[in-house]
């Protein structure tokens, strides 16, 4: 059974779902030194942010095919690490969207009723009117940097609250802000018309210090900031000195530049500023829906199929992954099948994608099938994050056809390897969905679901030959549970598909190859 580390504090929920697969250690608080000691025994791990997955611990995970981050950054990971040694890297994008947002919408109103410190101040015995007289943000300005799912959320709720919303995100659409009822400006715009800025984007080169001296000086004197989103846009000392000399009303930060947070002069600023712990993400929906996320996700790959929001692979929609998952493990065993029959070193894969089939996102199906190719040189070693380098490595080229016309099936994906030892080619389909079905090999229809241990003759169509080859396996004991003969004509060329118990002993393949009439035998393992 897989293990499971589970190094960060997560709901329940996602343990639950580990424990169907794996076995699951939860160590909270582990040191790094700690961490890296026990690493190596595990297949998968469960982090939220206070875990730092550095390049050495990656490298001590020598069995690690998963890390899950519970939540959406991944900056507490090495993904370049990872991805070089073919780990995914998975996190759940959506799963606290809503707790984010209203974190910062719940920042912007405490900020502006000084509700921390109004609280604080009652509970000390005060009863205290005159010093937290506040504003209101209806019909102040709203300035939104980064218009993603955090930010457009924000957007929606503030909007409702009857503020004027301005935007920046250099890489959404006016349209789609409109959609959002925000107007999209420049950055110094904002800075020079926002009442309250929020800041909903990723920590990037760009973004780092974002806010400094110069950007605060734009400000108005009268503008509060909001920062839920990462430690490091703002630059703290900036922020705190600003504050101090009136430059801008004030802040309230949940992220910082080093967390937890030391000493900071932010800590010695009155109720014009407000500081929380992390807490974006802390609301008990959320850690159910990032638990739930992230541990099916490794559950999946622990299970050998693909993780729908790894961010070390091609990135798709869970609803379009859901919907690939099925030929995607179609291209992997036509991958694998394609490779045994080629043996030696494939140098060309064709693969041709028809129906229904040529109209989606091909990519992950092309580094399905290179998974499944690859498997038998590089078996567990190769994985959805891996295939295409090590495709690359290997000197394959593939080449991508699409066909939109539909025949038999809906969609059908067609292999062809080309390799030191000749040619061979495979096709499949799904029947009812998800049923993978082989309808061609070499260029002759069948119709047959692969089993584990397979083997495939090239022969001539003539009486007596299944007799034959069936007397020969029983001579072995080898028992068959199925077969089956494709031919283009009557007394021609066929092949045939034999599905086997159990692995074909040694040795029995060349007396396969003796009987009259075949011309050639193969064995498979898939
Ligand atoms: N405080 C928390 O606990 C907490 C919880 C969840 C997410 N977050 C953080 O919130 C942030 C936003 O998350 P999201 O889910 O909305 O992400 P998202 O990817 O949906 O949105 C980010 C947006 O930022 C935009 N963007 C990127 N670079 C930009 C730049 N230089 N200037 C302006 N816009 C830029 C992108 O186009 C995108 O629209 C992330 O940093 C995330 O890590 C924090
Ligand atoms: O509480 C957490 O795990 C941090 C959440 C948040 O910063 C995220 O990136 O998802």
């Amino acid at each position: 059974m897989s293990k499971v580390l589970v190094s960060d504090s997560i709901d329940q929920a996602g343990i639950d779902i580990l424990s169907q697969v794996a076995t699951v250690d939860v160590k909270i608080g582990l040191k790094p030194a700690e961490l890296r000691e026990i690493i190596g025994e595990y297949d998968a791990l469960m982090i939220r942010s206070s875990t730092r997955v550095t390049q050495e611990i990656i490298e001590a995970g020598t069995q690690l095919k998963i890390i899950g981050r519970a939540g959406v950054g991944v900056d507490n990971v090495d993904v370049p690490a990872a991805t070089r040694r073919g780990i995914v890297v998975v996190n759940s994008p959506e799963g606290n969207t809503i707790a984010a947002a209203e974190h910062a919408l719940a920042m912007i109103l405490a900020l502006s009723r000084h509700i921390p410190d109004a609280n604080a101040s009652v509970k000390r015995g005060a009863w205290d009117r005159n010093s937290f007289v506040g504003a209101e943000v209806y019909k102040k300005t709203l300035g939104i940097v980064g218009l993603g799912k955090i930010g457009s959320h924000v957007a929606n709720v503030a909007r409702a609250m009857g503020m004027k919303l301005l935007a920046y995100d250099p890489f959404i659409s006016t349209e789609r802000a409109e959609q959002i009822g925000c107007q999209l400006v420049e950055l110094d715009l904002l800075f020079q018309q926002a009442d309250y800025i929020t800041l909903h984007i990723p920590k990037t080169p760009e973004t780092t210090h974002l806010i400094n001296a110069v950007t605060l000086a734009k400000m108005k004197p009268t503008a509060r900031i909001v920062n839920c989103a990462r430690g490091g846009i703002i630059e703290e000392s900036a922020l705190a000195a600003a504050i101090k000399a009136g430059k801008i009303a004030g802040a309230a930060l949940d992220v910082f530049e080093s967390e937890p947070l030391g000493e900071s002069e932010l800590r010695s600023l009155g109720k014009e500023v407000i500081l929380t712990p992390h807490l974006g993400a802390s609301t008990a929906e959320a850690q159910v829906n990032v638990a739930i996320d992230v541990a099916e996700q490794i559950r999946d790959v622990l299970l050998g199929l693909p993780a729908r929001s790894a961010v070390n692979i091609p990135g798709l929609g869970p609803d379009v992954l859901e919907e690939l998952k099925p030929y995607m493990q179609l291209a992997e065993t036509l991958g694998n099948l394609v490779g045994q029959l080629a043996g030696g070193r494939v140098e060309v894969l064709n693969i041709r994608l028809q129906g229904e089939l040529a109209t989606n996102k091909s990519q992950p199906l092309v580094v399905a099938a290179l998974k499944g190719l690859l498997y038998q040189a590089l078996r567990e070693r190769v994985n959805y994050v891996n295939a295409s380098i090590e495709a690359k490595e290997r000197g394959i080229r593939v080449i991508e056809t699409r066909d939109a016309s539909i025949r038999d099936y809906a969609g059908t994906l067609h292999l062809e390897a080309t390799g030191t030892l000749g040619t061979h080619s495979v096709t499949g389909a799904l029947l009812g969905e998800r049923e993978i079905h082989l309808t061609d090999v070499d260029g002759f229809p069948i119709n047959v679901p692969p089993s584990k241990y397979m083997v495939f003759t090239l022969h001539r169509d003539m009486p007596g030959i299944i007799g034959k080859l069936g007397s020969l396996l029983g001579s072995f004991n080898v028992n068959i549970a199925s077969m089956q003969v494709g031919r283009k004509i009557v007394r021609g060329d066929a092949v045939m598909a034999l599905s086997i118990d159990d692995p074909l002993p040694e040795g029995i393949l060349d007396e396969i190859i003796k009987v009259p009439g075949i011309r050639d035998a193969y064995t498979v393992t898939l």
